[in-house]
Order: C-alpha cells, then structure tokens, then sequence
C-alpha cells in the first residue's frame, strides 16, 4: 500500500488482504475485525509514514479541495448526531425538567405539574455544548501517535456531544417504565452503575425501575422475572462484584426482545454490555423506531478488555489491572523463590491486550508479554522460549504474561462460538506451559514451571475507587441521556469530560493497542523483551 492519499472507503477485502500480506494472519471471523481495525489505525504511506485514519469520513473526500475540511466536518458532525425522539415523532412534547442541580431530593408525587425550581441558573448542558475528541495537534504525520486525517496533517476539530442534564425532558417521569439490564461478561462495577442508574431515575421522579434478570434472556425467559429496583434494593449493592441483575450471553432475537418491551410497557432501556450488547442495543433501538414506539434505549460500555473506541477507558479496566497485580506478584514469588522458576500469567483480552499491557508495566515484573496485536514465535532462534532460557541462564527466573487472544495463529483452530457469536479461543496459556516444559527438557536444562491463570479473579472483584466514581458519573448520565430524549446512544469519558456518542461510532471495531504506540514501546522498555518473530 505505498500511495499517498488514502481512501477511506477501502473495501474489507482489500483491507484484509493487506493484513494477511504484512503479518500473515489467517482469516477467521476473529482476525477480521482486527484487520478491519488495524488497519483503521496504521496505513503506511510512503516514506515509512503513517496516516491514521480511524476518524476518517466514511465518505470520500478530496483533500485538493479548498473546503475539504468543512466538509469533513459536516459530515462527522452528522456522524456524531445523536439520534433523538424527535426524528420518529417530530411532535413529541418535552417539559421543563424536574432534575436540577439546585435540588436534591426525589420528586415527589405531589410535585407533579410543577417542576421548576424556580431558580434562573439550573446547571444545565446545552444541547449544542461539546466536547473536544482529539486534544493534540500533531505537527507531522510522523509525530508520535499522529492521528491525521490529511497527508498534511493539519488541524480539523472534532467535537463530540457533552453528556449531561438537560433543560428540557421527553419523558414525564410518572409516564416512565425503566429498565436495566446487564449481558456479556462480568465487569467490576456493573452494580455501581446499576446503583446509580436507579438513584437518579428516582431523583427525576420515576417510580416505576426493574431489572431483567440474565441478561437478553430475561426478555424472553417465561420463569424469569422482572426484578424489582429502588434506592432501598440497591443501596448496598456496589460493595459486591458481579451483578445484582445476573449476566449472560446469546439469548432471544430483536424482535422478541422488542415485543417484550412492548408488553412490559417498558420506555426506557438502559443496556449494560459490551461491544455485543451494544450491537443488541442499537439493534433495538432501530427496531422501535421501525414499529414507531417511544423507547430511550442507552448503552453503557462494560468491558474489562477496554477494547470500546474513542473513550479514555472503560469502567473496570483499571480494577482488573489492579487485581491482576497480584496474579503476576505470585508469578513473581513462584518463579523468583524456585530453581529456575518461570511464571506464566494468562489475562483476559479476547482480541486487545491492554489488560496484559498495562499490568505488565505496572507490576514493573514481567519479562515477556504477550498480545494478540504483536504476532510472535515460541520456537525459533527468535523465539520466545529461546529468550526464556537466556533469562533463566542470566538471572535465574522469568515471568511471563500473555493475553488470552495472542498468538492464536499458533494454535488449533476450532470454528466454535460461544452463544453470543464470538470464537472460542484456544488456551495459548496451557500452550506456553507445555511448549516451556518441553523446550527445557529437550535442552536437558531445568525449569520449574508455574503456570497460573487469574481470568476471572479479575473481574469478579469489585470496583476500586476510581472505577466506582466512573460508574457513578456514567450511570447519571445515561439516565440524562434517556429523558433528554436520545435513544441508540452511548456514555464515554472523553479527554476526562463525559460524551455521549452513537451507538454505531464506538463498536465499529475493537480499540486495540497499536504496536506502534509509546505505551506498547514503555512496556517492552519495561520488559526488555525483544521481537519474537
Ligand atoms: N451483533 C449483534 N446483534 C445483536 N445482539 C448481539 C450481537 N452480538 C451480541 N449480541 C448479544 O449481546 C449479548 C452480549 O454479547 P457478548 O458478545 O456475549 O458480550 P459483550 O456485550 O460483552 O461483548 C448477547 O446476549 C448476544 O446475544
Ligand atoms: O468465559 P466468559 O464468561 O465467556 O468470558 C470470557 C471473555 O470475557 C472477556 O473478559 C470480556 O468479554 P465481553 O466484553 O464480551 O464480556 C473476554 O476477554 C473473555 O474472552
Ligand atoms: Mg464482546
């Protein structure tokens, strides 16, 4: 791919088999979409240069243009609109909101009819507030973690929606019938976020909260029941991991999942899941503005893979980086403490390794890490066991971490899913144990192999502070986001600000680490590991 100007509407199939030439990956459904994003975030252009394009229009543009960057403005910013209640009833009625930052309490029944505080400054977000989405002009498209958008890389503003309150609701709250419900893996925080949904829909007046049980199944699971939710229910709940609601994968259709909501009498959905779930949640929100229901359907990213773009991170990464700690600290003992230890710690991260990335450089003890974004050999001069016995002839012991999604090439491929769709991985830690034994053996060299897999120690725990505040400002605001009036939208910390964003726009791909970045350079600086290929 040596030209100079990019068109953003490459097709997959051209986008793909560029990947495949440059790191001779194989096509599974798996490496697709990493493809689709890497390539998203690395064209090499001439002269060793990158442009990076993940921002790019969709449509093309001619960068010869004089008005090319009002262009490209205009249509992000109609990418970036939030879709509204509005556009399927252009006569909906809104009212003066009974949330404000000059009250506290819950709205009372015999509130009702008169809402206004009374007071001439409410602490509102203007729908026309934004927030900034790259903070960093980069002068060249060589500067480090240029974003450009142009060969010249010059500067365009990227303004993104401020979440928050707003003046004017859509909902009046005794009309409302909230619900909440979580799918996807665990994720440390989702009971802070379920707290603080339902202490602010309270706080606006809404009486009527429930939870569905498991996930999307509990729309359609007859012996599963709607789980009633207040400030009382849900007081104490964020002092435990997992999710009062309970999770799950797979599970009913869209349509089911609409008629549910339909007789249910449900009007605003708030959706706590990943990228899957949120590719439900969009589904639903299409489907109740095609049947013409007024729904607010909001998303919040849950992840601890941290793989949801354009966000500074999710809720619970940094817990899981935190416990993960202690994983790779008793890798670190084990390995330290035995005859030629080598400790091997499996993270999760199905198809980014920002979990393995970010605790590795935070243990300050890891020599080797592993993530699926940097391909690797185990066997080989270049290899990663010949690298290990250096370690052990040079000091004695290793450590080694390695995300569940690497080096998959290296294994059995099954085409097996779990329920909700994604390949089932082959275990690269069990791998890496038995490649490490043998390898020693065969080289007649002693290694004392401890191999130790915290997958769901780390995500099971429960939020550490920061997180609970991230969950706690993203609860409030999507609750915002539903009586503002959007619907298929999304809550993100943004340069430390909080968005909201389309649906679409956040799960187009998995963010991944870019191997090219300072952060993934720190880690192997950390590490001193080499390149394994
Ligand atoms: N493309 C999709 N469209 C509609 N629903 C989806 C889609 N992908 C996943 N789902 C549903 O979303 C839920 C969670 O998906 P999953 O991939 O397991 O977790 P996560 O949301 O954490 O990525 C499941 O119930 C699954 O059926
Ligand atoms: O064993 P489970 O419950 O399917 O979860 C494993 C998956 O959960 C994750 O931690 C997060 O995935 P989701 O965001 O899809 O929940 C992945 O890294 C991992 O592959
Ligand atoms: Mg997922």
């Amino acid at each position: 791919m040596n030209t100079h100007v990019i068109t953003p509407n490459l097709n997959t199939t051209l986008l793909h088999h560029h990947h495949h030439h440059v790191h001779g990956l194989t096509n599974s459904s798996h490496r697709y979409s990493k493809t689709n994003h890497r390539l998203f975030h690395s064209f090499k252009v001439s002269n060793n240069v990158r442009v990076f394009s993940e921002l790019k229009s969709q449509n093309k543009i001619d960068y010869n243009d004089p008005d090319w960057k009002d262009k490209f403005k205009e249509d992000f910013e109609a990418r970036f609109r939030l879709p509204h209640i509005t556009d399927i009833f252009p006569d909906a009625s809104s009212m003066r909101s009974t949330f404000c930052l000059k009250m506290r309490a819950p709205i009372t029944r015999d509130f009702h009819g008169n809402y206004d505080s009374g007071e001439e400054w409410n602490g509102y977000i203007s729908d026309n507030d934004r927030v900034l989405l790259k903070t960093i002009y980069h002068s060249s498209p060589t500067s480090a973690g240029a974003q450009c958008i142009d060969p010249g890389c010059n500067w365009v503003e990227q303004w993104v929606h401020r979440a928050g309150p707003r003046k004017n609701i859509y909902f009046k709250p005794e009309e409302v019938k909230a619900a909440i419900v979580t799918c996807g893996g665990l994720c440390p925080g989702l009971n802070d976020v379920i707290r603080q949904i339902v202490i602010t829909l309270e706080i606006y007046g809404v009486t009527e909260i429930v939870g569905i049980p498991f996930g999307y199944r509990g729309f359609s699971d007859k012996e599963l029941m709607e789980i009633p939710l207040s400030r009382k229910v849900v007081q104490n709940i964020h002092l435990s991991g997992g999710s009062l609601l309970g999770v799950s994968r797979g599970g009913p259709g869209v349509s089911e999942i609409v008629d549910s909501l339909e007789e249910r009498g449900i009007n605003m959905l708030f959706v706590l899941g990943g990228n899957g779930t949120h590719a439900g949640a969009n589904a639903i929100h299409d489907e109740c503005c095609k049947r013409r229901i007024k729904v607010s359907v909001i998303g919040v990213p849950k992840t601890i893979d941290n793989d949801i773009l354009l966000m500074d991170k999710t809720f619970g990464f940094d817990t899981a980086v935190e416990e993960a700690q202690r994983a790779i600290y008793s890798a670190y003992i084990e390995a330290h403490s035995a005859y030629h230890g080598i400790g091997i710690v499996k993270l999760m991260g199905r198809s980014s390794g920002f979990i393995a990335m970010q605790s590795s450089l935070a243990s300050g003890q890891i020599d080797v890490c592993l993530i699926p974004e940097v391909p690797f050999d185990l066997h080989g001069p270049h290899g990663v066991l010949s690298h290990l016995k250096y370690l052990i002839e040079s000091k004695g012991s290793a450590v080694v971490c390695v995300a569940e999604g690497a080096g998959q090439n290296l294994l059995q491929k099954t085409n097996d899913t779990d329920p909700s769709g994604n390949a089932k991985l082959g275990d690269i830690g069990v791998y890496i144990q038995q490649e490490t034994k043998n390898y020693f053996k065969e080289n007649d060299i002693h290694a004392d192999v401890k191999y130790i897999d915290p997958t769901y120690m780390i995500r099971a725990c429960r939020a550490n502070a920061s997180d609970g505040i991230l969950c706690t400002v993203l609860g409030q605001n999507a609750v915002h986001g539903a009586f503002a009036g959007y619907s298929g939208i999304t809550v993100g910390i943004c340069n430390t600000h909080y968005a909201y964003f389309p649906i679409t726009e956040v799960i187009s791909h998995p963010q991944l680490v870019d191997p090219n970045s300072r952060m993934w350079h720190r880690c192997l600086t950390s590490t001193g590991q080499p390149d394994f290929i």
